[in-house]
């Protein structure tokens, strides 16, 4: 590849990671808008022209950052990997790893909402599979996850800051199995945080080299 090909490709992650989170601020904004319904339908007018020129030239699927050799050594030495960084549909997430642990922060934002004022128990189940996945990744296989079983423990509230944490438990041939946990804080100094979550996942190693 050429130097001015890679630039390009470079230069084309960061923009379009930018856009994406701008497109997140403007879902929740859309969501939770209350200015006047004339405003409102205005404002869609403006944006489905921001769309069409956005459609102008597409591809399949959104931009992808992978996971490859390269981006493991990274992480491996304490860069944390921004994941889903480029789909508005997922729930972003920067990864660390750090001694066989991965964990990550996260505030539930409005659109996270399932039962009134608390987060969906399948977007909870979504971020615990993607983080037990790339920790599983960041061990160089390649994964699928074959299945999860996830316990809800505790309501996550939306808007107050939440830790995600995750570890391998074991391997057998192919098959990874990985725990993850989502924490609430401690109520005060000196008390545990609270389980909210718990997961278990059975991750597979499929063909190829990582990505
Ligand atoms: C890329 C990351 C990016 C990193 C970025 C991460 C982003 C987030 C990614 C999220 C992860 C996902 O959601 S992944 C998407 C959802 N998952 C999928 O689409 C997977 C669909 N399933 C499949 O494609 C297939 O079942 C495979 C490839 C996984 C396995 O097929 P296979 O190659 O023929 O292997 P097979 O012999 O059937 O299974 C191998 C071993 O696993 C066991 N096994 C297979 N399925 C199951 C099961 N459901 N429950 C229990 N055990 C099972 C078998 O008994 C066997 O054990 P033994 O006989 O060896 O003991």
């Amino acid at each position: 590849m050429l130097d001015a090909d890679a630039e390009l490709i470079d230069e084309r992650i960061a923009v379009t990671g930018d856009l994406v989170a701008t497109v997140r601020e403007l879902m929740t904004a859309a969501a939770t808008s209350e200015l006047a319904p004339e405003e409102l339908e205005a404002i869609r007018g403006e944006l489905a022209v921001l769309a069409a020129r956005l459609a102008e030239r597409s591809r399949p699927t959104p931009l992808r950052q992978h996971l490859d050799l390269a981006a493991i050594d990274r992480v491996r030495a304490g860069a944390s990997w921004p994941l889903w960084r480029h789909n508005p549909l997922a729930i972003p997430l920067d990864v660390r790893v750090h001694d066989g642990v991965a964990s990550a922060d996260l505030v539930p934002g409005p659109l996270y909402e399932g039962p009134p004022g608390s987060m969906h128990g399948g977007l909870s189940a979504a971020v615990l599979d993607s983080l037990l996945a790339v920790l599983a990744q960041v061990q160089r296989r390649r994964v699928v996850t074959v299945g999860l079983q996830v316990s809800y423990r505790a309501a996550i509230p939306l808007g107050a800051p939440v830790r995600l944490v995750g570890r391998i438990v074991g391997t057998e041939g192919r098959k990874t199995t990985a725990v993850g946990e989502i924490l609430l804080p401690a109520s005060g100094p000196g008390q545990p945080e609270t389980v909210a979550v718990s997961a278990e996942a059975l991750l597979v190693e499929i063909p190829g080299a990582p990505d």
